[in-house]
């Protein structure tokens, strides 16, 4: 049997009135693979171990196949849950971890049958009689998905299964997990913080930002059609290039976004998406640019659609099968908070106080140039402390990356013709929300 799960508005509040998860409405079908994904903090163990019951709801319900489930023992739910440090019985053997919630279940009766067919799933027979200290992290993991999966469960829990085996064996296990978790149809709600991670594995993904859901959909859509700024840099290697733009929509001319020192001008007749942007005339916008919207070429070998900017090369990232090549093209990157800040913002200031000399001289190169642009969650807030420094304030020189084929050659300080595909063109608000492309324009994408 395998489960729906419905959360209607929940919120969790481990201290009076702040809520950890804020409202949260998700329905999840039966024999869905659901992933959880958002930066450290964001609330996604404490969703996970909501459904489990492991954790007290505040406000709102959980519906199980459509009954409410608010106070069943986590017992009574019939969920599994696999955890990160896998917590297998150290003075157990493999048979014995897995054994064990069958022992629990039904005192008395043998075991052992269903534990070999789950080794045997697994292809782990031949670990069923060691201990987890003579086990290997991939092994310990498989093991504890063993004891997971013996009891037939009507759900898996997964809270970051693979994130303390290394990137080899993780997308290893993430395949296994997959298929293992398509034969048993069982329903499956996964967290993670790494996007690859999600991306690969989910049926669909379901973004957490500060507690509250950004976008739920498949893989493909919150790629394709980012509902916010935030979204957009979370999802997608490299990241998603973010820039200040200004809409010029002079009455008699040609309608452009400018991005500093250069502009992009929007080609006419003007696409409906472009049409739309006219009302932001004279506003600054957030212009999205992933790396497949930008290629190295001279404004000459345009194909339709694209329009030459250029930039200056100030760093490679050689990748063996690419180069990332990272370019300033005088334009000024927008910063998206929470991204990745695992720190409280007072804590940052404090290490920013105690910053090495290097770290000053970041800041006053920093502060030489514009600051960067915020994306508020409401325009009216005032700013009275500085942004926590992002992945995005960290990033490697340049505001602009393209990729490239390894064999190209460039140079350090080169000027380089480059052509933006505006068909691929992100436009945002002020507030990060998503202006454009309208959702129309991808019908097949459901948002
Ligand atoms: N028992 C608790 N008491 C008080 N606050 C808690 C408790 N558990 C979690 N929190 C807080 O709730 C917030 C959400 O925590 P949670 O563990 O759900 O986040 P997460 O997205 O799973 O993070 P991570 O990826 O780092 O595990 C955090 O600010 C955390 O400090």
């Amino acid at each position: 049997m395998t489960r729906a799960i419905s959360l209607h508005h929940v919120s969790k509040a481990y201290t009076r009135g702040v809520r950890v998860v804020d409202r949260l409405s998700l329905d999840i079908a039966p024999g869905e693979f659901l992933v959880l994904l958002g930066p450290s903090g964001c609330g996604k163990s404490t969703v996970l171990r909501m459904i489990a019951g492991l954790e007290e709801i505040t406000e709102g319900d959980l519906l199980l196949d459509g009954e409410h489930a608010n106070d069943l023992q986590p017992s009574e739910r019939e969920m599994a849950m696999v955890f990160q440090n896998f917590a297998l019985y150290p003075n157990m053997t493999s048979r014995g971890n897995i054994g064990f919630p069958l022992r629990i279940e039904s005192p008395g009766e043998d075991s052992g049958p269903r534990v070999d067919a789950t080794a045997r799933m697994l292809g782990i027979e031949d670990l069923l009689d060691r201990y987890p200290r003579q086990l290997s992290g991939g092994e310990r993991q498989r093991v504890a998905m063993g004891r997971a999966i013996v009891r037939q469960p009507s759900a898996f829990l997964m809270d970051e299964p693979l994130s303390n085996l290394d990137a080899k064996l993780r997308s290893h296990l993430r395949a296994e997990i997959s298929t293992l978790t398509r034969q048993l149809g069982v329903t499956t709600v996964y967290v993670t913080h790494d996007q690859a991670e999600a991306m690969s594995l989910g049926d669909r993904v379901a973004v957490l930002r500060g507690g509250v859901l950004q976008q739920v959909g498949s893989p493909r859509s919150v790629y394709a059609l980012p509902r916010n700024v935030f979204v957009a840099a979370f999802i997608g290697t490299p990241r998603i290039n973010l820039l200040r733009g200004l809409i010029r929509a002079p009455i008699d001319g040609a309608m452009s976004i400018n991005l500093g020192r250069q502009y992009l001008r929007l080609p006419e007749p003007l696409s409906l998406d472009h049409q739309l942007l006219r009302v932001q005339q004279g506003r600054e916008v957030i212009v999205g640019l992933r790396s497949e919207a930008i290629r190295i070429a001279k404004p000459a070998s345009a194909r339709p659609g694209e329009v030459p900017i250029s930039g200056l090369v100030e760093h490679m990232e050689f990748q063996g099968h690419e180069v990332l090549v990272h370019f300033n093209t005088g334009s000024q990157p927008a910063v998206v908070p929470d991204l990745e800040a695992p720190y409280p913002a007072r804590a940052i200031r404090r290490r920013r106080r105690e910053g090495t000399v290097l770290d000053r001289i970041r800041e006053r190169a920093g502060a030489l140039r514009a600051g960067p642009v915020v994306v508020l969650d409401d325009p009216h807030d005032a700013q009275p402390d500085p942004p926590a420094p992002t992945a995005q304030e960290s990033r490697l020189p340049g505001d602009l990356v393209v990729r490239s084929t390894p064999d190209i050659e460039l140079r350090l300080g080169m000027q380089i013709p480059l052509l933006v595909d505006l068909a691929h063109l992100f436009v945002f608000d002020q507030h990060g929300d998503r202006i454009s492309p309208a959702s129309a324009r991808l019908p097949d994408l459901e948002e």
